[in-house]
């Protein structure tokens, strides 16, 4: 699916009753089967507009197109924090879309159980939420994301409680799961690195208002990246990326 953003806009009214341009004149387009990530500073937009995109909020103006129309598309969405059901096991809680949406049992078992072996949980696919790590939850809830077989993945900083180590093997993973997938994806972070090793484009915010600074297409190999001249790219990209929001980060911190 390819989604068109299409000058979105977004005014809130603050508890000052001041009103605060979060997005102003965003026009960017997801192609079809393209990961594009959102970077920068603190409170620059990137979550209200990956909400607005996810149909979450409604824009102060402008419009989101999927595939040329304006209706929602089927949404797999994986947030910061993984609200899996309590009470509910790693298969109840990845299968719950599909349930809501009528699937049969036999349905439910052959996706459940292909997006479980997908993410690595297979042994631990009747555990409950309490007995999994957080790189363990984070893959049940992309599992989740995976099995009403979406159209469109949204991702709000999905890795970053984790501890650095486990963050890492996420972003390796979802790497690999992607390249299966190959899912149009909207991906938010504030980490530069991680932005780079997996988008096709990084887009960058400025702040106050939220607008785009720059677009940069990441010309690297989704695959085989052991070598030195992948590495020397990616932080030639990251360098880049970090001169066009180090001031606003700077002025961010100052507020
Ligand atoms: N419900 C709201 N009411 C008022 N202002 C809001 C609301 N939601 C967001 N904002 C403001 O809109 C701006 C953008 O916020 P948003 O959370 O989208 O930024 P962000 O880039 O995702 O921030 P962070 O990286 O810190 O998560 C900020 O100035 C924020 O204070």
């Amino acid at each position: 699916m390819s989604i068109v953003i299409e000058n979105v806009e977004k005014t809130f009214i603050d508890s000052k009753k001041n009103e605060v341009t979060a997005l102003k004149s965003i026009n960017f387009t997801i192609h079809e089967e393209e990961f594009v990530v959102l970077v920068g500073p603190s409170g620059c937009g990137k979550s209200t507009l990956l909400n607005i995109v996810g149909g979450l909020l409604s824009p102060t103006s402008g419009s989101v197109y999927f595939d040329g129309i304006k209706e929602n598309p089927t949404l797999g969405i994986v947030f910061q924090e993984i609200a899996l059901f309590p009470w509910r096991t790693v298969f109840e809680n990845v299968v719950y879309g599909l349930q809501e949406r009528g699937a049969s049992k036999k349905q439910q078992q052959e996706i459940g159980n292909h997006y479980i072996d997908m993410v690595g949980l297979t042994d631990f696919k009747d555990a409950y939420p309490k007995q999994l790590s957080g790189g363990m939850k984070q893959r049940a809830g992309i599992a989740r994301a995976l099995a009403v077989e979406p159209d469109l993945l949204l991702m709000d900083e999905p890795f970053s409680a984790l501890d650095a180590q486990t963050r890492t093997l996420m972003q390796e993973e979802l790497l690999t799961i992607w390249n299966r997938t190959r899912l149009s994806t909207l991906y938010v972070t504030h980490n530069i690195e991680e932005a780079v090793y997996l988008a096709d484009r990084v887009i960058v915010l400025s702040r106050h208002p939220g607008q785009i600074k720059q677009i940069i297409n990441i010309d690297l190999p989704k695959t085989g990246r052991n070598d030195e001249k992948y590495r020397e790219q990616s932080s030639k990209y990251a360098d880049e990326i970090w001169q066009l929001i180090r001031h606003d980060a700077e002025a961010a911190l100052k507020e």
